[in-house]
């Protein structure tokens, strides 16, 4: 068996091995029965559960189900296993150090991946007359949700029509209909941008969409990287090993040859249906809330025996929607930031911001040989941010001294209800474009897609200037360290 951050079903092992699987062999219901156990699970930080006998599933074990394949595990010390095991790090690797492996392959040459022949995926094969993805264990997720959302963990894989650029993304999709799909396509998400190349040509767009892929995989299409990079490359480069990948039966498409269960078909650039409402990342769904987007139709289904559906039952914290896609912007904006030379060491994005928050640590030296004023950084920092599209999902870049951890709120909020006096200290960015997914955007005063950004400065002025003249009023700082040497060797005798 291969490596678990290079075929999910290792993966799936690797958890079992770490005691981090519950096993359900009794049978489970996919309307509502199962994501209410995963709901469960990712708001107490639970094992993650297998579901192996679902209601529904067909002659050859399709599917099965794998639930918060990338959230949080209750013991502090493994806290982030389950995204180490998604990168082959330690399972006590802390964020800084899986996001910066996310960022490793920056500097690395790109490894293209191998074509092979055949692999798992090609074990059974169904056409668009032998599947129903209403009779197949399809999930219900929250109960006022518009469909069944099969996709949420699964990976898209779409070409630019000239073949030079495939982008590999995450996109939810639920049931249309026994062979359509209809999912979000939504801007400045590269999976639209693409579309829209096919809709200029007046060709549907062909897509191949693989669930159950390497997990370094489903990594790298969480990550917003830069336009024109072909996930792919970079994985390869990112685990030192090129991925193999399999030609799909109808579509000049190629997928990871170890994917649980691969669609494939075509994406209308003309045909679209109502999407919609989901219960979302940020903890919502309003009844009735849906938009018309494009419909997927799938022509075949390959799959593993036994195959296992991998599924993100978003909403409140914490499950994968916060555990990925606002710590890996983070990483991708704290690359960009140093990378035009701004005096920036670490970026995170804090969970209990339902990650529309983007915290940044600031090298306050670098910044005072800046000589620069605290609007003049936090317009550089804004601009540089808010006008690309690594910052689509964040409505505040909160800029933290050398003393913040950014990947401990209590730090970060200590920082931000001290040195950041509202407003003066706020600088806003309503040109620019806005998440439309956050309630205050979607179903609230303003324009839904434009604006209610901030970049909030929470350096005191002296950290552009002379430097920090305070001691926190904390044990850390507060004493001579020979007296905390001693409280801490006689903790015990004192009697605590
Ligand atoms: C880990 C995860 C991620 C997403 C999503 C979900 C999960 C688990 C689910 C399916 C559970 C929820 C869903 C969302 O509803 C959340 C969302 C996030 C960002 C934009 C729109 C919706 N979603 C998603 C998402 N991107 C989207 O374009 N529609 C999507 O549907 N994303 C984010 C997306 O993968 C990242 O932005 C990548 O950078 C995209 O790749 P590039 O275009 O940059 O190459
Ligand atoms: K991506």
């Amino acid at each position: 068996m291969a490596l678990p951050h290079m075929e999910f079903r290792a993966f799936v092992q690797a958890l079992k091995d770490d005691g981090d699987l519950v096993e359900i062999n009794e049978e489970c219901d996919p309307n509502l029965e199962v994501s209410a156990i995963i709901r469960k699970v990712v708001e107490s930080d639970e094992r993650a559960p297998l579901f192996n006998n679902l209601k529904g599933q067909n002659e050859n074990g399709l599917w099965r189900i794998l639930g918060a394949p990338n959230s949080l595990r209750s013991d502090p010390r493994h806290r982030y296993g389950r995204l180490a095991r998604h990168l082959n790090l330690p399972p006590t690797s802390s964020m800084k150090e899986i996001l910066d492996k996310m960022v490793s392959a920056k500097t690395t040459p790109p490894i293209p991946p191998k074509i092979v022949e055949t692999g798992p995926c090609k074990e059974f094969r169904l056409t668009s007359d032998q599947f129903d993805l209403n009779q197949l264990p399809s999930p219900t997720l929250h109960q006022a949700d518009g469909g069944k959302y099969v996709q949420t963990y699964g990976m898209f894989i779409v070409r630019s029509p000239d073949g030079k650029w495939t982008n590999w993304s995450i996109a939810r999709a639920m049931v249309h209909d026994k062979n359509h799909l209809v999912g979000l396509v939504m801007l400045p998400q590269h999976i639209a941008v693409i579309h829209r190349m096919w809709k200029e040509l007046g060709q549907d767009m062909p897509y191949a969409l693989a669930f159950g892929v390497p997990p370094a995989a489903i990594m790298a299409a969480s990550m917003p990287l830069p336009d024109g990079l072909t996930e792919a490359e970079y994985i390869g480069s990112m685990v030192n090993s090129p991925l193999e990948l399999v030609k799909c039966e109808t579509i000049d498409l190629f997928v990871p040859s170890t994917s649980e269960i691969v669609f494939e078909g075509t994406c209308s650039v003309t045909e679209t249906a109502t999407e919609g409402p989901f219960g979302e990342m940020h903890g919502y769904v309003f009844k009735g809330d849906s938009h018309f987007m494009p419909v997927y139709t799938v022509n075949t289904i390959t799959h593993r025996k036994d195959a296992i559906l991998p599924v993100c039952a978003c909403g409140r914290l914490t499950d994968e929607t916060h555990t990925m896609i606002g710590p890996l912007a983070a990483a991708e904006i704290g690359y960009i930031l140093k990378s035009n030379g701004l005096p920036i060491k670490e970026a995170f994005s804090p969970f209990e911001s339902q990650v529309t928050w983007v915290a940044l640590q600031v090298d306050t030296e670098k910044l005072r040989a800046m000589k620069t004023s605290a609007e003049a950084f936090c317009r550089q920092v804004g601009d540089l941010i808010f006008r690309g599209k690594p910052g689509a999902t964040i409505h505040r870049l909160l800029l933290v001294g050398d003393d913040i951890d950014v990947y401990d709120f209590k730090e970060v909020i200590w920082a931000f209800s001290t040195r950041c006096r509202p407003v003066m200290d706020e600088y806003s960015y309503e040109d620019v474009p806005g998440f439309p997914l956050i309630p205050y955007m979607s179903h609230g005063n303003g324009p839904a897609n434009k604006g209610g950004k901030l970049v909030c400065d929470c350096l005191l002025p002296v950290e552009y200037t002379t430097g920090k003249n305070w001691e926190a009023a904390d044990f850390k700082e507060s004493f001579p360290p020979e007296l905390k040497q001693k409280v801490l060797d006689r903790w015990h005798s004192y009697g605590f």
